[in-house]
């Protein structure tokens, strides 16, 4: 799609049913079909675009695009005659009532789809003898879908713009169809992939002096024009600079929020932010032509406001979504969504993706919890009405786009109504969250009510059929519709004077969208037809007439069902219109709703899965006890999880009392036999910091726990064949990440270094970074390893402690305990576990005998070493250099 199309030589052949043709450059365009023509013109004007193009009930495709959408959608691809002398040309088509569905399926595989409607009755244009008339009247990309049906209910659609200047760069993003704006700006590049990686967007804007302005680049699509640090796994559109120059998106930015200056949104001096957000508005305006799309007041924000988790992190933890297939069941995410609204959905995918520093704000949010938690009756009140709110962000961008039909503005309108109910319920409880729900602005209830004393109760889905508003609501209206009354009478009459005239008495008054009215007889009494009878149309059994008088009334009837639905549609447009401007108010409203969900909906976990309210500290603690991994205990079931402990760090000396004053390993090695539940404890303590961050109960029988600044994983690293690299390269890019971003306030979870090369390599490397994690950075690290030697450490560090997972041995198999006790494992299980899965019993007897003579001849010490003296590189961070003295327990 990058290239841009070279001139081919036009063609003279004649393309058949077998081979159709696929490229419009080629031919002679005078040749071909007028509707040919026209979709050729409409193409070119986005020549990246698939376009869909309506031909009665079907949208259909032609040329290069029916290949490809044929390919990409698995429908058949047919031909159609494109002009005498052109022959066939490639087709593939999709019911028109199937086009929401196809064209999702299109954006999704990151394509920007064209659709090219019928704008008129095609039945007017062929009385007419013309080619009804077609225009484009949608522009789908990936980041800027807003129709229902095609989005996400509980996952936000964001689409992002980049600005990079040398290693600066700006970041604009924004939901569409929910409003949300934010920006921000940085100097460090590989923040840039993170946060890009955090975000998921579905699309990525980016300035470039492309030739092929405007096209979409899918996933894994290479472009000169795109940095190498930028993820290949996102949709990028290539842009022209220009929107993007300061010149252009500052006065954009500040006439969009009718602003005379930036500094209110924080962003006056972040020029490569501002620039970013500029482009980024310019494109919802060329893209959105027909609406405009209502965006909330652009936010500025740092990157270091939330707990930095890299991609490999929330894959590790699984997040949202499992490692092992991607899948939403058995993510984090699953163990802890019960939000009643998507608009919870969507916030809780959030919160678990931008964790919080800031004690306070955690705190606000725990005690909401607390309180739901310990009020039952308030919780179960509370998640009842939400179920009753509809998606009041979403619903309002449709609103204020002007693209929300009757159902839309109705489902809103109710559910202002019952925010009111939702604030009496809030009146009953007194944290943070639960007060800022109790001032719902009065005039949203009053206007909800309006809407629904105005619309009937179950609207039709489309709008210019009429019979959205209710009688009684307007005095105009309802005139209208005593006249037009009126009219269906005299013609109930007609029907029954007609019969008393010519005594037939199963003549009947019919309509159809051809003939409008008329008069239908049996074929058998055709002859007893009245003189002023005018023959219309004769079928198998039947004769249809018109009169002069019936024509007359039918022009009356036509002109007044017109301008009835005109006026209803009138009323409805002031409507919504009416609502659109209580946009922004409704949706903060819908952001506390949001929040209230989100944290109703942990509370409810933490009561079903007994989770308790960790306590947040100052300082670098981790003190767990009884801690359980959210996602396998409820896979396993209650009562079936072991629960572990975990002490890790300190408190800072102001927090230290009497009974309180532990000092923790800052890091632990971690032994036992495989499959025994080293990298489930791993990932447990994981998600229990990360959920106390997002302000959750947690997992555990208590918790003590400081801020972490970022948690790094590394756990089992496969190929990536995408970059060709081997697995120990993955693991040791990984390594050195963290190495070289770790502070004392991080929390570092490694599980197994080194296993992908040889075992001396593999355990140097192994050993040299748990030193430096413990007596360098002094993170707090948990390191899963199967090289019990690691276990020497403790005996030279103070601030290193051993654990294992145990395991009990019967004489024919392990029972694991996946208990997590202290001291090492003395003994690997790895030979037995090849026993039981089967490996012949001649390879097992020969691995123990090896095993037996590499051990008595290894110069690598097993065991805990004796007398030597413990270096505290805390307290003695001088010390460093007689410490790796020390450390040579290579030697004799
Ligand atoms: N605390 C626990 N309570 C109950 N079951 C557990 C517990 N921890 C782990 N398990 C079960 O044991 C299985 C294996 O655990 P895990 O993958 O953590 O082992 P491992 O020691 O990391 O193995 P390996 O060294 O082979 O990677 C898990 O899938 C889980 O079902």
């Amino acid at each position: 799609m990058t290239t841009s199309p070279e001139s081919p030589e036009i063609t003279t052949e004649i393309a058949t049913k077998k081979s159709p043709h696929t490229d419009y450059r080629k031919l002679d365009r005078s040749k071909l079909t007028p509707m040919s023509q026209h979709y050729i013109e409409v193409k070119e004007q986005y020549p990246n675009a698939l376009l869909l193009y309506r031909v009665g009930d079907f949208f259909e495709c032609f040329f290069q695009d029916a290949v490809t959408i044929s390919q990409e959608l698995e429908l058949a691809l047919t031909s159609k005659d494109g002009g005498k002398e052109i022959g066939r040309v490639a087709m593939t088509g999709v019911p028109h009532h199937a086009l929401d569905r196809y064209s999702r399926l299109l954006v999704e595989k990151g394509y920007a789809v064209i659709i090219c409607d019928q704008v008129e009755d095609a039945a007017e244009a062929a009385a007419a003898g013309r080619m009804v008339e077609r225009q484009i009247t949608k522009l789908l990309t990936p980041g800027t879908i807003t129709d229902e049906g095609m989005l996400h209910a509980r996952k936000n659609n964001y689409l992002a713009a980049i600005v990079i200047a040398k290693d600066h760069w700006g970041l604009a993003y924004a939901d569409i169809s929910t409003g949300e704006f934010l920006t921000t700006q940085s100097n460090n590049l590989s923040a840039l992939t993170l946060e890009l990686l955090r975000l998921q967007p579905s699309e990525i804007l980016i300035p470039t002096n492309a030739p092929d302005i405007n096209s979409l680049l899918r996933p894994g699509e290479k472009s000169d024009y795109l940095a190498d640090y930028l993820p290949d796994c996102f949709c990028y559109s290539l842009r022209s600079q220009i929107p993007f120059t300061l010149n252009e998106a500052k006065p954009r930015l500040l006439t969009t929020f009718r602003l005379k200056s930036l500094e209110g949104l924080g962003c006056e001096e972040l020029t490569l932010a501002i620039r970013a957000a500029g482009g980024l508005l310019e494109y919802i305006e060329d893209t959105q032509k027909a609406h405009q799309v209502p965006l909330q007041p652009l936010k500025t924000y740092n990157l270091t406001e939330f707990l930095v988790l890299d991609y490999q992190t929330r894959r590790n933890l699984e997040i949202t979504s499992t490692v092992r297939d991607n899948s939403y069941y058995g993510s984090l995410l699953w163990a802890l969504d019960r939000t009643a609204t998507a608009m919870g959905g969507r916030a809780l995918r959030r919160w678990l993706s931008e964790p919080l520093l800031s004690i306070k704000g955690i705190t606000a949010r725990l005690d909401t919890i607390e309180e739901l938690k310990e009020n039952p009756s308030l919780r179960t009140d509370l998640r009842q009405l939400l179920r009753d709110i509809y998606d009041l962000e979403r619903i309002t961008g449709r609103v204020g786009a002007g693209t929300a039909n009757a159902r839309e503005l109705l489902a809103l309108a109710q559910s202002l109504v019952r925010l009111t109910d939702l604030a009496d319920l809030a009146k009953g409880g007194n944290s943070p969250y639960l007060r800022a729900l109790q001032k719902i602005p009065p005039d949203l209830e009053a206007l909800g009510k309006e809407v629904v004393a105005h619309l009937v109760e179950t609207p039709p889905l489309h709008l210019k059929d009429g019979g959205v508003i209710q009688d009684g609501v307007n005095f105009q209206l309802d005139e209208m519709r005593r006249l037009y009354e009126e009219d269906q009478q005299w013609l109930a009459n007609l029907e029954v004077s007609e019969r008393q005239r010519t005594g037939i008495s199963n003549l009947k008054i019919g309509y159809n969208k051809t003939f409008g009215y008329y008069i239908s007889l049996p074929r058998a009494k055709a002859d007893h037809a009245p003189e002023n009878y005018i023959r219309k149309q004769t079928l198998t059994n039947e004769e249809r007439y018109i009169t002069p008088e019936l024509k007359e009334r039918e022009t009356r009837i036509e002109r007044a069902k017109d301008e009835l639905h005109e006026l209803e549609y009138q009323i409805f447009s002031q409507l919504r219109a009416k609502v659109a401007e209580k946009a922004q108010e409704i949706r903060n409203i819908a952001k506390a709703v949001a929040a209230i969900d989100v944290l109703a909906g942990l509370a409810e976990v933490a009561v079903y899965q007994s989770y308790s309210r960790p306590q947040i500290t100052e300082g670098r603690i981790i003190e767990i006890t009884d801690g359980r991994h959210p996602v396998v205990e409820q896979s396993l079931g209650m009562g079936f999880f072991v629960p572990n402990s975990t002490n890790l760090g300190s408190l800072p000396p102001s927090k230290i009392s009497e009974g309180n004053n532990q000092d923790y390993p800052d890091l632990i090695i971690l032994t036992g036999p495989n499959a025994s539940g080293k990298s489930c404890y791993l990932r447990q303590v994981g998600l229990i910091q990360l959920m106390a961050q997002i302000g959750s109960f947690v997992p555990a029988k208590a918790a003590l726990l400081g801020i972490c600044d970022r948690i790094f994983t590394r756990v089992g690293a496969v190929d990536d064949l995408a970059t060709g690299q081997s697995t120990f390269m993955v693991e040791m890019n990984e390594t050195a990440n963290i190495l070289n971003h770790a502070t004392p306030n991080s929390l570092v979870l490694l599980d197994e270094i080194g296993r992908g090369t040889a075992t001396f390599d593999g355990l140097s490397i192994a050993w040299a970074v748990a030193e430096y994690l413990a007596a360098e950075i002094q993170a707090r690290t948990i390191f899963a390893t199967h090289y019990h030697e690691l276990n020497e450490l403790a005996s030279i560090l103070s601030n290193v402690a051993n654990y294992q997972v145990t395991v009990k041995e019967m004489p024919n198999e392990i029972i694991f305990l996946h208990q997590v006790r202290p001291g090492g494992a003395d003994k690997s299980y790895g030979i037995e576990a090849g026993r039981l899965a089967g490996l012949p019993s001649v390879v097992i007897d020969r691995a123990r005998q090896v095993m037996t003579q590499i051990e008595k001849h290894s110069k690598i010490a097993l065991g805990l070493r004796q007398g030597i003296q413990k270096v505290n590189p805390i307290k003695n961070k001088k010390s460093r250099e007689k410490m790796l003295e020390q450390l040579d327990i290579f030697g004799e």
